[in-house]
């Protein structure tokens, strides 16, 4: 129906335009039948020996139609016209689609990647040399203002500051204690030895009070020596300490020293030669309550696993000490 429509339009079309407009072409290009290939038929057979078709095709359409039906055999060529019998000049669409889709099979396949690609922008091409960069002109330095705000900088000999001499300034290195090295302060002179052991550390200054301990009294000797089953505390059994007791083992006239600790009575006489900090400094704890010392100074000590096997007893008062003579007196 459509396609009798059309040739009726283009017939319609040649008797008031002489030719049909370009978008009856364009729309006839798409809704034409495919052709029919009659291998028998020869570009120059008449049209008149052809199947007469159901509507009477105009002149162009029989040479569309016998273009296309020479499209196997060739280029087809437009059927000349004589202009003077007053017969419309004729043109295809047929051989130029014809001739396209012929010239679209010769074509040698299309280059990959394409040749306006990214792809062939991005990918180095040996062939093609990269034109050298254009050199550019070393910047030259910044000019000077003709007239500068600020004035230049006028050396003064007030504003001079005088080197240090040697004397002042350059000190030669001593061999002596360095400055922040000294003792601990407020610590006070070390206590004497009192003669219960023979003094085993070294006073070295440093900025943590630390002495270098003598050979064989290193942390590790110490604790070799709590695994050992020497009895540490100085004691038989465990004891009720009493507060004078506690007071009178202070370490000095060859007793033990002693120090309580949350309760606890500990034998620090052992542990002398072995603490980091220094025998004074241990023996400031000894004969009374060291908890307060010890929290100064290095709290994250644990006490109680330093000095375990040198539990001497418990802290009791006078009263608790005192042997019961009466079972009242117990109650
Ligand atoms: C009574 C039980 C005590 C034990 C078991 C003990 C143990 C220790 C230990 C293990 C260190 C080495 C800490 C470290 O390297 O971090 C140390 C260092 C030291 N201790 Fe003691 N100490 C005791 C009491 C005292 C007391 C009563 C004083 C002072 C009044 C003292 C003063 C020092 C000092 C000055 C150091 C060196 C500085 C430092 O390591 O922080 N200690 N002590």
């Amino acid at each position: 129906m459509l396609v009798a429509f059309s040739l009726l339009a283009i017939s319609l079309s040649f008797l008031f335009f002489k030719r049909p407009p370009s978008t009856w072409l364009a729309y006839l290009r798409q809704n034409a039948p495919p052709p029919t290939i009659d291998t028998e038929h020869k570009p120059s057979q008449p049209t008149a020996n052809r199947e007469a078709p159901a509507v009477e095709p105009s002149d162009n359409q029989t040479s569309r139609r016998a273009s296309r039906g020479s499209s196997s055999e060739g280029t087809p060529k437009v059927a000349p016209k004589d202009s003077a019998n007053g017969a419309v000049p004729t043109f295809t669409l047929a051989a130029h689609e014809s001739s396209d889709e012929d010239d679209e099979d010769n074509l040698p396949p299309p280059s990959f990647p394409a040749l306006n690609s990214a792809q062939r922008a991005s990918a180095p091409s040996p062939t093609i040399a990269m034109p050298p960069p254009p050199k550019v002109a070393p910047m030259a330095p910044p000019a000077r203002p003709a007239s500068s705000l600020m004035p230049p900088p006028t050396l003064k000999a007030s504003n001079l500051r005088a080197l240090p001499t040697p004397t002042q300034g350059l000190r030669v290195p001593t061999t002596g204690p360095l400055p922040n090295r000294g003792p601990v302060p407020n610590r006070g002179p070390p206590a004497s030895n009192g003669g219960l052991m023979p003094t085993a550390t070294v006073k070295t200054p440093n900025s943590r009070g630390k002495v270098l301990l003598s050979p064989g009294h290193s942390p590790l000797d110490w604790a070799n020596l709590q695994r050992s089953e020497k009895n540490l505390a100085g004691v038989p059994s465990l004891l009720r300490v009493t507060p004078a007791m506690l007071k009178e083992n202070n370490g000095r006239k060859g007793k033990p020293a002693w120090s309580s600790y949350e309760g606890k009575v500990y034998n620090l006489t052992p542990y002398l030669p072995f603490h980091p900090g220094g025998e004074g400094e241990l023996r400031r704890a000894a004969g009374k309550d060291g908890r307060k010392l010890f929290m100064e100074v290095h709290p994250w000590v644990n006490w109680d696993n330093m000095l375990g096997e040198c539990l001497v007893g418990i802290m009791v008062t006078e009263e608790q000490a005192r042997p019961t003579s009466t079972l009242e007196d117990m109650d």
